[in-house]
């Protein structure tokens, strides 16, 4: 038997009476693992761990006892989920759990705040009910056990929490750390253009949805995708949009519809040239997605810029992780005063060109608007100097001219651009030009991606 070393007992089964020697090449039932691990069960040789044969050890006639025992809380203990490797051991401080390649821990308390029994969890809304003030911090289970593809927790009070392993893999840390919230392309002109995209057509992506998934998945993929054949209409325009998502209305209104006529004060309204930049910086949180639909345009010039800021972003990170590091920590201000007849505003948006989810490291917006940016007075000078070197660093990647890709709106083709991560930009143009869009709600597009089963 293993020592009597730790606070932890657990229950589970043993054959009875046991077997007391498995031979190499015996068959060996998850039972039979747990034996092993707790002592009960010497073996000569390995194991080959295989469902089939636990399988064939549950048809076989057994008398089942429960007995409880206490085990050394370091030592791992083995079980057999559907094929996948698995070994758990319970800790003084988590429970760790290694399934396929992954090893991961879990906290106690965390254990029992996300246990998903009726009284903890209601299932029909998806909330949590229980009171998680109310659960001890130092809490832990008196009984464990786990049983082929469950782990059995019974706490203090006696109520009992299982978690299915798969779940726990899936909902782990580790398993989190490795995997990306969004997954992407990163590209240069080279790589959109030779990916070929397909445009979505207008009558059909207002109907089917399979057609909305398809060009939904492509805008999660790249940060821009189009729709052809729309009537050159703000109507049109309008519809196409709500068929993706809320529209989101600013100061600039619910669906705007613009030209060079300085009627607002910002150098979208000139014939200027404009540098690539995401729009609404300013705002706490930016607008998630920019759609453009040019309704007119009779001169020369207008073109359109798209850069991937992820893919820049990726180049600095790769060259020069101090900078990206800085980029992604060092808060800034973007501002946006305007004074002109009827429209008086003052936005101010504060947070890192570059936002990055701290466990993965992963970028999940890019605030870069050298227009907009405001004084910067958040950050001591040393630092200072340290952030114009970053900023040069990722202004250099994303001017670089193989990272540029240039269209040419035209009447009918609807643009959509994922700004928290596609920077645009334009031509100076001649004569006039007319553009019309509006801003999307980043998370009812998301949601719309999800409902038709999209990972995003
Ligand atoms: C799109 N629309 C013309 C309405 C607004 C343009 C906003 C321009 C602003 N400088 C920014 O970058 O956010
Ligand atoms: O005129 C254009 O093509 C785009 C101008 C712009 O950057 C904007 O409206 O956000
Ligand atoms: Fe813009």
């Amino acid at each position: 038997m293993p020592m009597i070393s730790s606070r932890t007992s657990l229950y589970f089964a043993v054959f009875f009476p046991p077997r007391p020697l498995l031979s190499p090449g015996d068959s060996c039932s998850p039972l039979h693992m747990m034996a092993f691990a707790r002592g009960l069960v010497s073996l000569r040789g390995s194991l080959l761990l295989r469902r089939d044969a636990a399988r064939a050890s549950a048809r076989a006639p057994l008398r089942l006892r429960c007995v409880q025992i206490q085990v050394i809380s370091t030592r791992w203990q083995h079980t057999a989920p559907a094929s996948v490797k698995c070994n758990w051991n319970l800790r003084e401080d988590f429970f760790e759990l290694s399934y396929g390649d992954l090893v991961m821990h879990f906290d106690y308390v965390w254990l029992r705040d996300h246990c998903r029994s009726a009284s903890c969890y209601n299932s029909k809304t998806n909330q949590r009910s229980l009171d998680t003030a109310n659960v001890e911090l130092a809490i832990r289970p008196t009984k464990t056990r786990v049983d082929e593809e469950t782990l059995f927790l019974t706490w203090p009070d006696g109520h009992v929490t299982r978690y299915n392993l798969a779940w726990l893999a899936q909902n782990s840390y580790e398993g989190q750390k490795q995997s990306s919230v969004q997954p992407r392309i990163l590209w240069n002109s080279d790589i959109y253009t030779k990916a070929a995209i397909p445009a979505a057509h207008w009558e059909k992506f207002m109907v089917c949805d399979e057609e909305l998934k398809k060009f939904l998945s492509n805008f999660l993929l790249y940060g821009i995708a189009f729709v052809e054949g729309v009537p050159a209409t703000l109507e049109a325009t309008e519809e196409v949009s709500d068929r993706v998502s809320l529209i989101r209305e600013t100061m600039y209104g619910r669906i705007w519809n613009f030209t060079s006529d300085f009627s607002r004060g910002d150098t979208a309204y000139t014939k200027l040239a404009l540098d690539r930049h995401t729009d609404t910086s300013y705002f706490q949180e930016p607008c998630g997605i920019q759609v453009f639909h040019c309704l007119r345009h009779e001169g020369t010039g207008g073109r359109t810029l798209l850069v991937d800021g992820f893919h820049a972003a990726d180049k600095v990170l790769q060259k020069s992780p101090s900078c990206f590091e800085l980029l992604a920590r060092v808060p800034i201000k973007h501002e946006y005063i305007e004074n002109v007849e009827g429209h008086r505003n003052h936005m101010i948006g504060i947070g890192p060109v570059l936002n990055v989810y701290p466990w993965n490291n992963e970028v999940y917006m890019i605030r870069y608007n050298n227009y907009d940016r405001a004084v910067i007075n958040t950050v001591p000078h040393d630092v200072v100097q340290h952030w114009y070197v970053a900023h040069r660093e990722l202004t250099k990647e994303l001017r670089t001219p193989e990272n540029e890709l240039w269209v040419k709106l035209k009447p009918g083709k609807v643009l959509f651009i994922d700004n928290w991560r596609v920077l645009h930009g334009r031509e100076s143009f001649t004569g006039l030009r007319q553009l019309c869009g509006c801003y999307l709600t980043r998370d009812d597009v998301l949601n719309t991606a999800r409902s038709l089963g999209l990972k995003a």
